[in-house]
């Protein structure tokens, strides 16, 4: 049976939610999936560093508070996340990147899948911004160095929705995506319905793993506005920049409105769209619509996303699911195992893992 070592980039809500899967479903997983996975390194910048080339024992870290994780007193730790130093030298197969979304330029996560991929290692991640912003780029180096770069949880956490469009779809034209994609501001306005105000309404979302580190991004759209530009460069193949896509969020609409548009029945929904024209070009926004009840988006409440795809000979097929939520996510991580496994099982090039410096290890 295989074994993927991984270093995780990041101990927050997901990755944690990972080590969770590994920890309490490895022996299921391993039988179901036919190979074992093994937390060799994890970082992160509140925590520090900790690397076990033999892996490390999850079960005490997961025990700790999230808050409380400090590693600099454990055997392989250091107070210092190191990242470039573990993701460049420690033998993992695997870097799982999964800090936080800088929707500007994307770093530091975009450095860390860079550094990753140069060196051989295969890498998945939940993170929007290297996606959005360099997809292209980092699939051409992944390319190169015969290594993967999944990125499944990049839009509607663990529902498949990059797999459904690039892999079940074939033969399809889609001329455009129209979605709910944002679980945070979906929730919200939900609650405003419910008679919550705004800043109530994205406390619970925080509290419930939802939200962004600064929730700014899920309330002012710019979070859908990175995974319109994901869907657009992945299913329409366009080559959008952040400054293509017109971006409107929620913060402006005021519980009245909402609870007055429901009576109406209408329905507020943060919507992300991209449409291809015949010339090949792609037009792509992210504004609210108040939609009305016969929309294939207006059921969709809660965390609970969806993408209608518009197809030539399919008409609209829409897929919806969770958009958000630590396990939910940490199983979009999961998947893209499972998808670098299928892809690279029967490689016989698999580098040999080089032996760590004994020098490094703390
Ligand atoms: N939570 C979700 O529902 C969800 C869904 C899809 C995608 N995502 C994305 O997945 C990523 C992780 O989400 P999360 O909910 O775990 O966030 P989180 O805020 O709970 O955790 C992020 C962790 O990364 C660490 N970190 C930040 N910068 C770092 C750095 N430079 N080096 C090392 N560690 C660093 C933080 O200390 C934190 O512990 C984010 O990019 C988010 O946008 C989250
Ligand atoms: N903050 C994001 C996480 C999923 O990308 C959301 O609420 O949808």
């Amino acid at each position: 049976m295989g074994r993927y070592d991984l270093a995780l980039i990041g101990f927050g809500g997901v990755n944690r939610a990972l080590a969770e899967l590994i920890s309490r479903r490895g022996d299921r997983l391993a039988r179901e999936l036919g190979f074992t996975l093994r937390v060799v390194a994890i970082t992160d910048l509140r925590a520090g560093s900790l690397v076990d080339t033999d892996g490390i024992d999850l079960a005490p870290l997961l025990a700790a508070e999230p808050g409380e994780l400090n590693f600099a007193g454990l055997a392989g730790g250091s107070a210092d996340p190191r990242n470039e130093w573990v993701i460049r030298e420690v033998p993992a197969d695997i870097v799982v990147e999964a800090t936080f979304t800088n929707p500007a330029d994307g770093e530091p996560a975009l450095s860390h899948v860079r550094w990753a991929l140069e060196s051989g290692k295969h890498v998945c991640t939940t993170n929007k911004g290297p996606v959005a912003l360099a997809g292209r780029a980092l699939k051409q180096l992944a390319a190169e160095h015969g290594v993967s770069f999944e990125f499944e949880g990049s839009v509607l956490s663990g529902t498949p929705i990059l797999r459904t469009a690039q892999r079940l779809f074939g033969g399809l034209e889609i001329t455009g995506v129209q979605g709910i994609l944002n679980g945070t501001s979906n929730y919200v306005l939900g609650r405003l319905e419910e008679g919550l105000d705004l800043p109530a309404a994205i406390a619970e979302a925080q509290d419930l793993g939802y939200a962004e580190a600064d929730p700014t991004a899920d309330i002012e759209g710019h979070d859908v506005q990175l995974k319109v530009m994901i869907l657009a460069n992945e299913v329409l193949g366009a080559d959008l920049r952040r400054g293509d896509v017109f971006c409107e969020g929620i913060s402006a609409i005021t519980p009245q409105e909402v609870q007055d548009a429901a009576s109406k029945g209408l329905r507020w929904k943060l919507v992300g769209s991209a449409t291809r024209h015949e010339d090949g070009s792609v037009d792509a926004r992210v504004a609210p619509l108040a939609l009305p009840a016969h929309h294939p988006l207006a059921g969709i409440s809660g965390p609970v996303n969806a993408v209608a795809f518009h197809t030539d000979l399919l008409g609209t097929v829409t897929v919806s699911g969770p958009g958000a939520g630590r396990i939910e996510t940490a199983y979009a991580l999961l998947s893209d195992l499972i998808a670098i496994h299928q892809r690279h099982a029967d490689d016989d090039t698999t580098p040999t893992r080089p032996v760590l410096q004994e020098t490094h290890r703390v």
